[in-house]
């Protein structure tokens, strides 16, 4: 409900302006994506790679060929950072000014994985959830249906897929 008054203030209730209005206008609902990626981490096993030579990582000797996973799931899900992890709570990413992000918390909400492979795709699908989201919630309020509840369990099935949920979408206007 907050996400939906905050761009109503910024964007207003018809245009389009959720297409063009800069992100940083934007910090809950950019505080929301953020907390729905890192809390459904939907990639969450990462992409398995193969070691092309032998390497030593704080000890540990890794040979060549050897299938190594770069654990995002577990940073986002139990680094000491996020408060109460297992929480959906897009608010942990708000400044106490109300208007920033925390970097430290955006620097460890890693769904798309650091370093040279890290998802070549991040920023259009950044852009892409932030458009998404705005422009739904712009004309939209989503609701659980009468007497249901929103189930956050996800499916692990390699990937975290969520479950089926009837929700029920009222015009804002
Ligand atoms: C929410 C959406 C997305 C998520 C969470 C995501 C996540 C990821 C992750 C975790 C990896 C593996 C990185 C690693 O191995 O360290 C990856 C790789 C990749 N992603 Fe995405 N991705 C998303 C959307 C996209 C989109 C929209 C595109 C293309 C337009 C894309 C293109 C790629 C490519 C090409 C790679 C392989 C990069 C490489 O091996 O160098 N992804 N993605």
């Amino acid at each position: 409900m907050m996400g939906h008054y905050a761009i109503i203030v910024t964007l207003g209730p018809f245009n389009c302006g959720a297409v063009t209005a800069p992100s940083a206008k934007l910090p809950y609902t950019r505080a929301c994506v953020l907390e729905v990626q890192r809390f459904g981490n939907v990639l969450s096993n990462n992409v398995y790679r193969e070691t092309v030579r032998e390497t030593t990582i704080r000890g540990q000797s890794i040979p060549a060929g050897t299938m190594v996973n770069a654990d995002i799931h577990h940073v986002m899900a139990h680094d000491p950072l996020f408060v109460e992890p297992e929480k959906f709570a897009p608010d942990r990413y708000i400044s106490e000014d109300g208007k920033t992000l925390k970097k430290d918390l955006i620097d460890r909400t890693i769904p798309f994985s650091i370093g040279k492979r890290a998802c070549a795709g991040e920023s259009l699908a950044k852009v892409e959830l932030i458009l998404c989201l705005a422009s739904m919630v712009q004309h939209y309020r989503i609701l659980p249906c009468e007497g249901d509840v929103i189930d956050l369990e996800p499916i692990a099935l390699g990937m975290l897929r969520p479950k089926d949920q009837n929700v029920r979408l009222e015009k804002a206007f």
